[in-house]
């Protein structure tokens, strides 16, 4: 059995968050509307139209929600910051938005719980969206501004940092397959995206190497295990291509400042432009890389598909998501990633989505006990083969709002009660509060 004495004296643990699943409060104090908000509120967007209006209404409730922290005994705790909150135009400072962050730090210091803050997850403001969004060249330099401000308010105390969320969800799910917001479906407008993303990842990595002098700051992405979904050949092939799309497309420009190669080709070859500015900018070197790990990704070679693979089911027992429970994959990616950048990671995302049930005041959640133990081995495994990984955080603290899938999805190791905001640690929270002593 795995214990967390197992682990690197100084490794952390902790759980993540994000503002637009938890917050609510979404018109409260002077906050404006992100491209989410609006996205939420359009019909048929969201499961049974769900929006983030009230979420966990964390906004008001975070004392209480720190208590519980403090109760698992958590040392870190990973949230964000909503932009809109901060300068609800995209411009100016709503001061009452910045004191709601400004208290929460104050409240996680005050309980010993080390604060890990991501300046973008998702809830871009809606003005800037107005001005082109992500499509926008400029927006690299609006989001340095927002970025240099969050540095100067919180840098003194928070010294941990993150610049994007997932840029490869926020470009391929918001503008090539539209699930997410702002629900456009275009290739060539995702690669734009994509690229204006990393430009403001880099640029706030200057203004952080300025401001915050004794910080560590990287950038999160969802890493997916990519393998092929049969025995062909062309199978393997497409696997190893999906592979440079998906994670090196994120990960090489931020250490080599270029794109893969065999991607670049492939995407020019169907006529799509790849910018190539401001790799110097991009390519500022960082401190670590985060690493949100779930599942595989099952692929094969496809000639009906626009770029030659499709995506098909594994039989492995599934989460809620319907991802397939691989915890040799987090392996996997961990030493690759290593191996490939040879930076420090942390995983900043790892999870599952279950069938979470009430009964009698508790949530006998044990498959998210074994998800969590095989996982913990297997980053456990991961150091032991040499990589240098420094914390684990948990996604999610606590159920919320998992955006297209609105609340139909638990991913908590604390249960919401969202007709009373009532929290109910489930047995996931009470196991890890017991692992983090053992
Ligand atoms: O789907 C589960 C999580 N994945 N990474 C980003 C988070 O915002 C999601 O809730
Ligand atoms: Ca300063």
């Amino acid at each position: 059995m795995i214990r967390r004495s197992d682990f690197p004296k100084d490794f952390i643990f902790g759980t993540a968050t994000a503002a637009y699943q938890i917050e609510g409060a979404a018109n409260e104090d002077g906050r404006g509307p992100s491209i989410w908000d609006v996205f939420s509120h359009t019909p048929g967007k969201t499961l049974n139209g769900d929006t983030g209006d009230v979420a966990c209404d964390h906004y008001h409730r975070y004392k209480e929600d720190i208590q519980l922290m403090k109760e698992i005994g958590l040392d870190a705790y990973r949230f964000s910051i909503s932009w809109p909150r901060i300068m609800p135009d995209g411009k100016n400072i709503n001061q009452k938005g910045v004191d709601f962050y400004n208290r929460l730090v104050d409240e996680l210091l005050k309980n010993d719980i080390k604060p890990f803050v991501t300046l973008y997850h998702w809830d871009l403001p809606y003005a800037l969206y107005e001005k082109g969004g992500w499509l926008n060249p400029d927006i690299a330099l609006y989001f340095r501004a927002y970025a240099t401000f969050m540095f100067n308010e919180l840098g003194d105390r928070v010294k941990h940092w993150i610049t994007l969320n997932e840029p490869w969800c926020s470009s391929f799910l918001g503008y090539y397959t539209g699930e997410h917001a702002p629900g456009h479906q275009n290739l060539q407008e995702a690669i734009t995206a994509a690229h204006n993303l990393l430009r403001a990842h880099g640029h706030a990595v200057q203004a952080f190497r300025e401001e915050v002098k004794d910080g560590k700051v990287g950038l999160t992405n969802v890493v997916m295990k990519i393998e092929p979904g049969d025995a062909k050949p062309e199978s393997f092939l497409v696997a190893n291509l999906v592979d440079k799309f998906v994670n090196a497309w994120f990960h090489d420009p931020v250490v080599f400042g270029k794109y893969p190669e065999e991607a670049v080709a492939l995407y020019t070859e169907k006529g799509l432009q790849v910018p190539d500015s401001d790799m110097n900018i991009i390519s500022t070197p960082i401190d670590f890389f985060g690493v949100n790990y779930y599942t595989r990704t099952l692929v094969v070679f496809d000639m009906n598909n626009p770029l030659g693979f499709s995506y098909v089911q594994g039989d492995l027992p599934k989460t809620e998501m319907g991802w397939e429970i691989y915890p040799q994959g987090l392996f996997d990616m961990l030493v690759y990633l290593k191996e490939r950048y040879k930076l420090p990671l942390y995983i900043t995302e790892n999870g599952m989505a279950g069938p979470d049930k009430l009964e009698n005041g508790r949530v006998h959640d044990n498959y998210r006990i074994e998800y969590l133990e095989k996982h913990f081995e297997k980053a456990l495994e991961a150091i032991n083969a040499g990589v240098d990984l420094k914390g684990y955080f948990i996604w999610s603290l606590m159920d919320n709002f998992e955006w297209a899938y609105g609340y139909s999805k638990r991913f908590g190791i604390i249960y919401v009660d969202y007709n009373t905001q009532k929290r109910i640690l489930k047995d996931s929270a009470l196991w890890l509060k017991e692992f983090l002593k053992s």
